[in-house]
């Protein structure tokens, strides 16, 4: 069915209608018998793209499947959304990425884009079927062993390789093990050794990304540095990119706004990886934001049962589910970001990073209806009992945030009205 935006303000500029034909795209004038929605006060932006969702499906569904994700991203105002392999079996396969791919068709709210794994099993040594799984009907064009480092220095380089025949990226989950051993789960600083925590120190990152970044260079590859958490990894960045070297970062949004000190309590809603850093780093990311240092917000999504995050914070699992929140997040963290670039950081840059043509276009004739139309002022009460995501570990529960996701439109189909699934 046809659609008509009424009078939202374009990137926070001028207000205008939007049309949209029966095939989901922009066209310049209104069709008849059109579906209405009243945009009045409200802010439309390009369809926000993920490149870093975890949704859990095949193998823990009970803690997320592709359809709830899909819908926690909806409500979020995403459009489209990365699909990290370290799922069970793992996405290392061709037939294992079209599953993915099919499974967000089936869903039907966003469109899911699988990322597939660099390595077998995620075991770091052998390449997996990088090739077959960007000619299949997927198209991957992503790669990470995300929630593990491509720790050897030859396979990164010849997994860079082997992507730069067909135009693909590593993401790569920036980690040196021997820096940073399996029980690390803090900030290491003076309060990792107050609490009694593993440290995770900083250099455990910026070694990898400035190993990585030559990497690039050398093989003219392109790489992506996920969930950049340290000012350390700014300053390599900004290095790199001053010499053209083809590296993209994206950032979390909670590590724009929470900072290690809330592990004080040991609550393993805190616990993710990478860890919560200290104010200079908050602000160091949120310097490399604004200048472009960093390309994008990624959400890192993490979803888990509550038997895998209840227990004592050494042992529970890594991770904050953050699909809905992002938006009004960034937002609060940042908010003198104007809304042209909150659609550069959390839907253009994003979605060009991840070869996703049809996403991140202008609103305008020409392009498909992926549209999101947020209230700029609303202030919003976090409820974690009121997501669409299975899990509860959600870090942002009963604080203010700043505006709202009102209407989601994929693919001229609303997915989302007046901040319900429709
Ligand atoms: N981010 C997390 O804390 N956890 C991720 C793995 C990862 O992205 O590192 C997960 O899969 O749960
Ligand atoms: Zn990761
Ligand atoms: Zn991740």
């Amino acid at each position: 069915m046809s659609l008509v935006i009424k009078g939202a303000a374009l990137l926070g500029e001028q207000a205008c209608d939007l049309y949209v034909d029966d095939s989901g795209m922009f066209v310049d004038s209104a069709l008849d018998g059109a579906e209405t929605i009243d945009a009045d006060g409200l802010v439309a932006l390009p369809g926000l793209v993920d490149l870093h969702t975890h949704l859990r499906e095949p193998g823990r569904e009970d803690a997320e499947t592709v359809l709830t994700g899909s819908q926690a991203a909806a409500l979020g105002g995403y459009t489209a959304i990365l699909a990290m392999a370290n799922t069970s079996p793992v996405t290392d396969t061709a037939e294992a990425a079209t599953r993915v791919w099919e499974l967000g068709r089936e869903a039907g709210l966003v469109h899911v884009e699988p990322v597939g794994a660099v390595t077998r099993g995620l075991a770091g040594e052998e390449l997996a079927e990088l090739g077959l799984m960007h000619r299949s009907r997927a198209g991957v064009t992503v790669f990470s062993d995300d929630g593990k480092c491509v720790h050897d220095a030859r396979v990164m380089r010849r997994a860079l390789e082997y992507v730069k025949a067909f135009g693909g990226v590593v993401s790569q989950h920036s980690q040196d093990p021997s820096l940073a051993g399996p029980a690390a789960c803090c900030h290491e600083g003076e309060l990792s050794g107050r609490l009694g925590l593993p440290g995770w120190p900083g250099i455990a990152e910026e070694v990898i990304v400035a190993r990585d970044v030559m990497l690039a260079r050398h093989t003219g590859s392109r790489v992506h540095v996920a969930h950049v958490s340290t000012a350390g990894s700014v300053e390599v960045l900004r290095w790199a990119k001053a010499q053209k070297i083809d590296v993209t970062a994206e950032v979390t949004p909670h590590h724009l706004l929470l900072t290690t000190d809330l592990l004080t309590g040991y609550d393993p809603t805190y616990k993710v990886n990478p860890p919560l850093r200290p104010q200079e780093d908050v602000d160091a990311l949120r310097e490399a934001l604004r200048d472009g240092t960093i390309d994008a917000v990624a959400t890192d999504h993490a979803p888990h049962a509550r038997h895998d995050k209840e227990h004592a914070f050494v042992d529970a699992a890594f991770g904050m589910v953050g699909l809905e929140t992002a938006l009004g997040v960034v937002r609060t963290a940042l908010p003198d970001l104007s809304w042209s670039d909150v659609a550069r950081v959390m839907s253009t840059t994003p979605a060009r990073i991840a070869g996703l043509a049809d996403q991140g276009r202008p609103l305008a004739a020409g392009s498909p209806a992926h549209v999101v139309l947020v209230d700029p002022d609303a202030a919003v009460t976090v409820d974690r009992d009121a997501s669409a995501s299975l899990s509860r570990n959600n870090p942002w529960h009963g604080r203010g945030l700043t505006s709202r996701v009102v209407h989601t439109v994929y693919a001229g189909r609303v997915t989302v009205r007046d901040g319900a699934l429709a």
